[in-house]
């Protein structure tokens, strides 16, 4: 499915924090936001998903305006990891995943046999099988973060947003769910900060100062030039004798 912004912006109490963002994600293609703290990811993947009205501009799936949806069809079709999403109490692992099919649940479509399996395929692919029974409370930072991504799992999305998922992370668990999300065939935004990660994406696009100030190929994108730029740091490329591939290293600016 394919995803598109057209000018969206967003300000609160007189001040922009996202302007005039115009992107298109194609289907299928996997798409990085990277920036600074503060540039405004997270509040643009926030509109995209339709969760904060923009103040100017819109957003289309298939080319059919957001607000046009209602609530439940979006959520047949997209999905949102949030940064710091917060889950009501007193529910177990099993039931927070749960929730991703309620979109598809009606009286005429009850809770059945295929949906125990979704939401089992998605505890397993995030490692949390085993834990399915434990209270959601209980959790620490790593595991909420695997079970929210479950949940989106859960949805079947064909649009995947994703506002650093390998926040909290072991090293494992990251790589895990970088890998797995690169093995979806799903429209995906990822905001990541690790920008060694991020060049595993199809295109990156970068925010700062509210705006999207780059978009491209990965390689056309990082270089030390923007990196210094935006990021105010100095880099430069080493190469993995492993397997020739490149890897960035960041110093301060002197
Ligand atoms: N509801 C709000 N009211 C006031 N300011 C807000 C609100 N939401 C976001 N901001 C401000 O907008 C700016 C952008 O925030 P946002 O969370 O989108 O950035 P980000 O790029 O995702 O940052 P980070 O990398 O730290 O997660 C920040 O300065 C933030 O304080």
């Amino acid at each position: 499915m394919r995803l598109e912004a057209e000018g969206l912006s967003w300000s609160t109490r007189g001040q922009a924090i996202v302007q005039d963002v115009a992107l298109r994600v194609a289907p299928g293609e996997r798409l990085g936001l990277i920036g600074p703290n503060g540039s405004g990811k997270s509040t643009l993947l926030r509109m995209l998903a339709g969760v904060l009205a923009p103040s100017a501009g819109r957003v289309l799936l298939d080319g059919r305006p957001l607000t046009e949806m209602r609530r439940r069809e979006v959520a047949q079709v997209l999905a949102l990891v949030e940064q710091q999403a917060e889950t009501a109490d007193r529910i177990t692992v099993r039931d927070a995943v749960e929730l991703g099919r309620t979109p598809f649940l009606s009286m005429l479509r009850p809770w059945g046999a295929e949906d125990d399996a979704i939401v089992r395929r998605a505890l397993d692919v995030v490692e949390m099988a085993d834990r399915s029974a434990r209270d959601w409370i209980t959790l620490s930072g790593g595991e909420r973060q695997r079970v929210h991504i479950a949940r989106a799992l859960a949805q079947q999305p064909r649009i995947l947003l994703l506002d650093e998922p390998t926040n909290h992370l072991d090293i494992h668990h990251q790589l895990g769910i970088l890998g797995l999300v690169a093995g979806l065939r799903v429209t995906t935004v990822i905001a990541l900060h690790d920008l060694n990660q991020a060049m595993g994406c199809d295109r990156l696009g970068v925010m700062h100062r509210g705006r999207l100030v780059a978009l491209g190929a990965p390689s056309d994108i990082l270089t030390p030039d923007l990196l210094r730029d935006v990021f105010g740091v100095r880099a430069s490329f080493l190469i993995d004798p492993a397997d020739g591939s490149r890897i960035l290293r960041f110093q301060p600016l002197a």
